[in-house]
């Protein structure tokens, strides 16, 4: 799958295949185009060449948080429920208590402090259970505790048969992951030792 911006070629061929029960990172220095390949991935931009193929439906994390600050935490889920018809919060309210964020239901988002945003930002792109999770930069901003709670989650998910891709600029935890791949030059290539597979 290829994509360009106009003239400027960001992903030159690159073929990637989630298995279910699979915890992937994709590492690439800044700008390689790691945002770009997710927005491909989750249908938000069309590739220029190349197709996408879903085996679920899937959750979609983007680096840049989307939220109304004018609206709570709640107001958030109770909107994203009637988007993903779901019958009730129940696990919604799951990953928040995984993640710390049960505390801030009622607080209006505007208010909230930046890694507290991208728990709200992550417990959206997770609430309705999706078979496969497109995660971009998912932990900036957390502090090292729900980092860690982060990480066990994924791990948790992958167990349950969940393909799980997370992207970022920073190699961290690599012993985490089945498989690591590094974007460069629009390709993307196992990255050296940690993975384990
Ligand atoms: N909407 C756009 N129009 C034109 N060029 C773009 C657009 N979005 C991204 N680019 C360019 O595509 C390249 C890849 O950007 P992308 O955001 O995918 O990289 P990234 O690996 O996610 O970077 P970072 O680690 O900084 O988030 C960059 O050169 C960027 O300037």
């Amino acid at each position: 799958m290829r994509h360009a911006y106009r003239r400027h070629a960001v992903l030159r061929g690159v073929d990637l295949r989630l298995r279910p029960g699979t915890l992937c990172g994709i590492v690439g220095e800044n700008g390689a185009g790691k945002s770009t390949l997710l927005k491909v991935l989750a249908g938000e931009l069309r590739p220029t060449s190349g197709t996408v193929r879903h085996g679920g439906r899937f959750g979609y994390c983007p680096q840049h948080v989307i939220l109304n600050d004018a609206l709570t935490v709640r107001q958030h889920l109770m909107y994203f429920r009637t988007a993903y018809r779901l019958a009730d919060l129940r696990y919604a309210e799951e990953v928040m208590e995984v993640l710390g964020l049960t505390g801030y239901a009622d607080e209006r988002t505007g208010a909230l402090s930046g890694g507290t945003r991208q728990k709200l930002n992550l417990t959206l792109a997770l609430m309705h259970d999706p078979r496969v999770l497109l995660l971009d930069e998912p932990y900036q901003g957390f502090d090292w505790d729900t980092y860690q709670r982060f990480w066990d989650l994924a791990g948790r998910l992958r167990d349950a048969g969940r393909s799980v891709l997370v992207v970022s600029h920073l190699a961290y935890d690599t012993g985490r992951l089945d498989e690591l791949w590094r974007l460069a030059r629009g390709r993307l290539r196992p990255e050296g030792e940690g993975a384990a597979a």
